[in-house]
């Protein structure tokens, strides 16, 4: 039997797999395949169990900020605050969409490496409680944009802390090597901080770092908890400011595979904050407001994709394919880092998973697979594929490759079922076209 890690799933009497009481073959027939299911319970609990963590370690002093980028939809944003946390955005689309779910612009924490005019605009007229200022650059035309608007920015400066996370290298982003914010080492970030100080537009209120998604290890996150408290002491020493806050990123790891062992979120939760009591300790200053940011560990477990098993092509020696109605399009991950993936037959779910399958989409594209070596039920053509731990970066990455029109997003609780973002239709592809 395929085993099933994430506790918003099941089997039912009729071996069927369920999501928060939803059977699939039920939610599949209903609203067609493919389709995104998320459990709003099993965001909730998760999103519970980061405040309850802020509360226990930080005397909630600090709160967890919802990384949007991992599933962006109204109804997402508004699950997220409904549970006290914040929201992070890293477009002018994600910000809109925030805006638009009723997210005040207090709340929204705005990132990014390149933000176009444009979009400071927008962020703000929408006074946007904390833009992470990426780069030099943007910190002048940021200072310049608030001055005509006669506001004044609160900023972040997106920090570098040199940590080399062991994770693939396309997500990996605290090394010296990356696209993303301000060198430490060289003194680049300690420059901007001085240079934001000196400005009448903008408001230096913290730091921010994030070394990566998907880690597995909590030392990486302790070491860039001491590091930026280092930035942040040099700051209060040499230019005589206390920041108020200090934002470590996201990127704890989730369960893909049985086999997948990484540390729970509650363990560098408590690492973390014990180091960050020491190292304050240490150098004398107040406890800053701690964030962080995960996105992955929010609501990548709590989501799935179900599929159709369409044609079936066994090549003798070879591999078996097994054809399913979605594809690199929904879901273009596998293409993109070889992620691995637990598949099973939703409609056999209780039946041993002996059959070594290659999932493969429906796009003109011979790298378009979901999966190699995947250990599923004997398949048939009509049966449900289901995809475990697709609630993160799927929707979110998702195109109209081929166009293929964007699958439907349903959301389930207690055995209920709502749409939360429609599926595309192939009107929805012409609409723009002249
Ligand atoms: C700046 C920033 N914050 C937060 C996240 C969320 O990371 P994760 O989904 O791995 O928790 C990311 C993505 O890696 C990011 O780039
Ligand atoms: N999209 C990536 C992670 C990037 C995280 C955002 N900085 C993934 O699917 O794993």
């Amino acid at each position: 039997m395929v085993y099933i890690y994430s506790p918003c799933l099941n089997i039912n009497e009729n071996g069927h797999l369920t999501i928060s009481g939803c059977d699939t073959t039920a939610l599949a027939k209903q609203y067609g395949t493919p389709i995104y299911v998320i459990s709003e319970e099993e965001v909730r609990r998760i999103c519970r169990s980061y405040t309850e963590s802020f509360q226990k370690y930080y005397n909630g002093n600090g709160r967890p900020i919802y990384a949007s980028k991992a599933f962006n939809c109204k109804e997402m944003c508004r699950v997220v605050t409904s549970e006290g946390l914040d929201v992070e955005v890293v477009s002018g689309g994600e910000l809109y969409t925030a805006l638009q779910a009723g997210v005040s612009g207090g709340r929204i924490h705005f990132q990014g490496n390149n933000k176009s005019s444009k979009e400071l605009e927008l962020a703000i007229d929408n006074d946007v409680g904390d833009i992470v200022v990426d780069n030099f650059s943007e910190l002048e035309k940021l200072n310049k944009i608030a001055g005509e608007k006669g506001a004044i920015a609160n900023i972040s400066l997106r920090v570098k802390p040199g940590i080399d996370a062991h994770t693939h290298e396309f997500i990996r982003t605290g090394q010296v090597d990356s696209k993303f914010g301000l060198d430490l080492e060289s003194g680049e970030a300690f420059s901007a901080a001085k240079r934001a100080l000196k400005m009448d537009n903008v408001k230096l209120i913290g730091l921010h770092c994030h070394i990566g998604s998907q880690i597995m290890e909590k030392e990486p996150f302790v070491h860039a908890a001491e590091v930026m408290l280092g930035l942040h002491h040099r700051i209060y020493k040499e230019l005589e400011v206390e920041l108020e806050q200090l934002n470590l990123g996201g990127g704890f790891g989730i369960h893909y595979l049985e086999t997948d062992d990484f540390i729970p979120y509650h363990e560098y939760m408590q690492e973390v904050s014990a180091k960050i009591s020491e190292v304050c300790a240490k150098y004398g200053i107040k406890l800053p407001r701690i964030y962080i940011e995960p996105g992955r560990s929010i609501v990548g477990e709590a989501g799935i994709t179900l599929y159709t098993v369409g044609n079936i092509k066994e090549i003798p020696n070879v591999r078996n394919y097994v054809a399913i109605d979605g594809g690199m399009y929904e879901n273009p991950r596998y293409a993109l880092y070889q992620s691995d993936y637990t598949c099973l037959i939703a409609n056999k779910a209780n039946r041993p998973a002996d059959y070594v399958a290659t999932i493969a989409g429906k796009c003109c594209e011979s790298g378009d697979l979901i999966q190699e070596h995947a250990h599923i039920q004997s398949p048939e053509e009509g049966d449900i594929l289901a995809v475990l731990s697709t609630g993160a970066y799927n929707y979110s990455m998702a195109s109209n490759y081929n166009r293929n029109p964007r699958p439907a997003c349903i959301m389930v609780s207690q055995g209920e079922s709502r749409v939360i973002i429609r599926g595309e239709t192939y009107e929805d592809l012409v609409r723009n076209d002249l």
